[in-house]
């Protein structure tokens, strides 16, 4: 095999001509939007200060800067937080970035220098020590020993507040750089809506270990070579900025159920790791038992029924293996814990949580009194602290703001009192709801009392027998749920698009430009964007707004409708984290 060559402790690669080419709204993505912006502003700075003005908004090759050697150490002034939640700082030349993990603006930190990029001009570091900590920075906050170590929860040295306002300024960001909007057409962000618990909250947890090295070839596995472990490996979540392994015992961001999960299938690994015959990746997953309490009146909570019904789905589902691996001889059940550290005497039921294991096994969590079951492997949202204030929200936001008398579609719209000449034509109350994107139908389930009909649509068919489990479960009578690409939609639906609101949450990446044009085409009263990743949300909001043109590209060309922004604003599903989910209600324009 070829020797790879080193120069300066830097691997020397293909020259490349061009910046790198980055997956769009990735977390590389936005780090290398906020580096050219800060090196813009300073080159902005420079020319004002030698006053030019009319320099571009866009960075210049800078001759001056050579990289230090690879592995040394950086002392670096912190002076921006990238929304990827890292510190960045300029070198003394100002024509270069340090992007330092684990800092946040003002520190003034030492940093390992690990790889370099010309092209882009930053260099990635590994955060070593704080010389001189910012104001805001509060060490005693952090609960993880793990910190700075794992890859996850970079927050953790900032307050609750500062999280929530670095969050909105993320948001902001994300809207300022990746929708393509004018300032005037985005509105003023709201303000992050945060969690109730800040620590123990995530119902799911995926740690992970790596086999032994070899194992992971074809030509190994075909061969069935034999499998040879040196000791148990570490078990855990990445090293910042690398592809190893750090050996974590426990995650406070867990809730207590899931951290003992943990520890009891890190147990069972180090007993069964000779059975395993590559690495694998753990789960750990909250479940919920909801048991009325007798009453003397014997009052059945409303959720009972449901529940009965959830269990007897789940009854039903086979028990089968971890991601391929050789499954352990009993996949355990974490001893059910009584939730009720405080027991709330005025809720009608005690709840018993169980930590899942098994993919395939359903898990069952609440939302108020709502009930999902999922088989366990698959999406739900992971901090059922935030769902009741989150779909309640939701509920206040979908139907336009002046129709609270339409939120029931039965009751009677209030009269009149303005003269029938100057009254605008009344508007239709919206009665239908789509839900693209559904997952196992948490909107169309929590929305369904003000809609007549609710329509769900997700590419993963075990989503959609959920979600018509859980409409079941839950006595829903008016919910329809089809397994389709959500851009499959537009071809069936038959809801009048003036009373009509369709939510979106779709992945990461965001929405195809094709649904988007469909989407603009079938032209819907409101959409509601739910995301979790911001920059490809504003991306697509953007192109909501803008709308299409036709081919003339004329006034008049318009192709379907256009969107406003009514309000937009961060819900934080993963505090200590820089992850940040975004909420976009739009209302259709009427063109004049
Ligand atoms: C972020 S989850 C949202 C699920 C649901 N709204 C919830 O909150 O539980 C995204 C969902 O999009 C689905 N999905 C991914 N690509 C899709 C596509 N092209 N068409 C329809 N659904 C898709 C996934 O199966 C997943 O359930």
């Amino acid at each position: 095999m070829a020797k790879r060559k080193f120069q300066n402790g830097y691997p020397v690669k293909r020259q490349k001509t061009k910046p790198t080419a980055v997956k769009e709204g990735s977390n590389e993505e936005v780090l290398l939007m906020d580096i050219r912006h800060l090196l813009s502003t300073q080159i902005l700075a420079d020319k004002s200060e030698n006053g030019d003005a009319s320099e571009q908004n866009s960075p210049k090759p800078g001759p001056s800067f050579s990289p230090p050697e690879r592995f040394s150490d950086v002392e670096v002034l912190i002076t921006e937080f990238s929304s990827s939640g890292d510190g960045l700082g300029l070198a003394p030349t100002a024509d270069h970035v340090y992007v330092v993990p684990f800092s946040i603006p003002g520190d003034l930190v030492k940093a390992k220098v690990i790889n370099y990029f010309p092209q882009d001009r930053y260099t990635l570091t590994d955060f070593i020590s704080v010389i001189k900590p910012a104001a805001n920075r509060n060490d005693s906050l952090v609960q993880c020993p793990y910190f700075a170590k794992c890859s996850g929860c970079q927050f953790q040295m900032l307050s609750y507040e500062e999280q929530l306002a670095q969050k909105k300024r993320i948001v902001e960001k994300a809207y300022q750089n990746f929708s393509s909007l004018p300032p005037e057409l985005i509105p003023v962000i709201g303000d992050t809506i945060g969690s109730p618990l800040q620590y123990g909250y995530r119902t799911k947890l995926t740690p992970h270990f790596d086999g032994p090295p070899g194992t992971l070839s074809r030509k190994a596995r075909r061969a069935n070579a034999e499998v040879k472990w040196d000791g148990i490996p570490p078990i855990g979540f990445l090293q910042k900025g690398t592809r190893k392994t750090v050996d974590i015992e426990d995650c406070p961001i867990g809730t207590d159920t899931v951290r003992l999960g943990m520890k009891q299938e890190r147990e069972r690994v180090a007993d069964e790791i000779a059975l395993f015959r590559r690495g694998a990746t753990l789960l750990l997953r909250e479940s919920t038992k909801r048991t009325p309490k007798p009453k003397g009146g014997l009052l059945i909570p409303a959720s009972s029924k449901a529940e009965q019904k959830s269990v007897d789905i789940a009854a039903e589902r086979p028990q089968t293996s971890v991601n391929g691996v050789i499954p352990p001889k009993s996949q355990p059940l974490v001893q059910p814990q009584e939730s009720d550290d405080k027991p709330d005497l005025s809720l009608p039921y005690t709840e018993e949580k169980t930590c899942i294991t098994d993919q395939n096994a359903t898990s069952t969590e609440f939302v108020d009194n709502y009930i999902f079951s999922n088989p366990a492997g698959s999406f739900f949202q992971n901090n059922n602290s935030i769902l009741s204030v989150f779909t309640a929200y939701i509920r206040a936001n979908i139907l336009p703001p002046s129709s609270t008398a339409l939120h029931n579609p039965n009751s009677t719209p209030a009269p009149s009192h303005s003269s029938p000449t100057a009254a605008p034509p009344a508007e239709k109350p919206i009665t239908n709801l789509i839900d693209a994107y559904c997952g196992s139908g948490l909107f169309s389930i929590t929305l369904s009392p003000l809609f007549t009909h609710t329509l769900g649509i997700d590419i993963a068919r075990a989503s959609i027998n959920s979600a018509h489990a859980n409409a079941l479960a839950n006595d829903i009578s008016n919910a329809e749920f089809i397994s389709a690409d959500a851009t499959a939609l537009f071809a069936s639906v038959a809801f009048p698009p003036d009373e009509t609101v369709v939510v979106i949450d779709p992945p990461r990446k965001g929405c195809d430009e094709g649904f988007l044009r469909q989407l603009l085409e079938y032209a819907p009263r409101r959409v509601v964007y739910v995301s979790c990743n911001v920059h490809t949300q504003a991306r697509d909001v953007g192109f909501l707004v803008e709308g299409v043109r036709g081919e003339e590209g004329k006034e008049g060309g318009r192709v379907g409708a256009r969107y406003e922004i009514e309000s937009l604003r961060g819900f934080d599903f993963f505090p200590q984290t820089a992850h940040v989910e975004g909420v976009a209600v739009l209302r259709r324009v009427v063109e004049g």
